[in-house]
């Protein structure tokens, strides 16, 4: 079974004072500190989101299948989504399209304001 983590546990691991690098892409979290330093766009993109959700960074990059294959490599669970208040008026949903699936994804449930 999958591990859950929160966003927080996942912001603890930043890369910082010997920490390992985590992220989050799609709803999973990645230690991609083996890979820092072989990642084909540079180790100083990556370390950007050590911590963080990496998710719009991924998408846009425009990665290649093989590149959304690796990310399997480092998998080490999924995150715990944030409780969103869905009562609030004025949410929108926010799209993307997935670099992997070529599919228009919901990256968020809702971004109340
Ligand atoms: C674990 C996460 C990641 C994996 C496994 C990964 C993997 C790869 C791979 C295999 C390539 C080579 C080209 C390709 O096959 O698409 C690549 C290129 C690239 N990646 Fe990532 N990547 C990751 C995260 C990121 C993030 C968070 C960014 C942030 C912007 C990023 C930005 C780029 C860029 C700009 C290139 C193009 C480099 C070039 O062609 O000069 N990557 N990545």
């Amino acid at each position: 079974m999958s591990i859950a983590y929160t966003s927080q546990e996942v912001a603890v691991n930043n890369g910082q004072d010997g920490k390992p690098v985590w992220m989050i892409i799609k709803g999973k979290v990645y230690d991609v500190t083996p890979f820092i330093n072989s990642h084909p766009g540079g180790s100083e993109l990556l370390m950007e989101y050590a911590g963080k959700d990496a998710t719009k960074a991924f998408n846009r990059a425009g990665h290649s299948a093989d590149a959304c294959k690796d990310l399997k490599n480092y998998e080490i669970g999924e995150l715990i989504p944030n409780k969103v208040d869905t009562s609030v008026q004025n949410c929108k949903k926010i799209e993307e399209m997935d670099a992997c699936t070529k599919q228009k994804k919901r990256i968020k449930l809702f971004f109340c304001f």
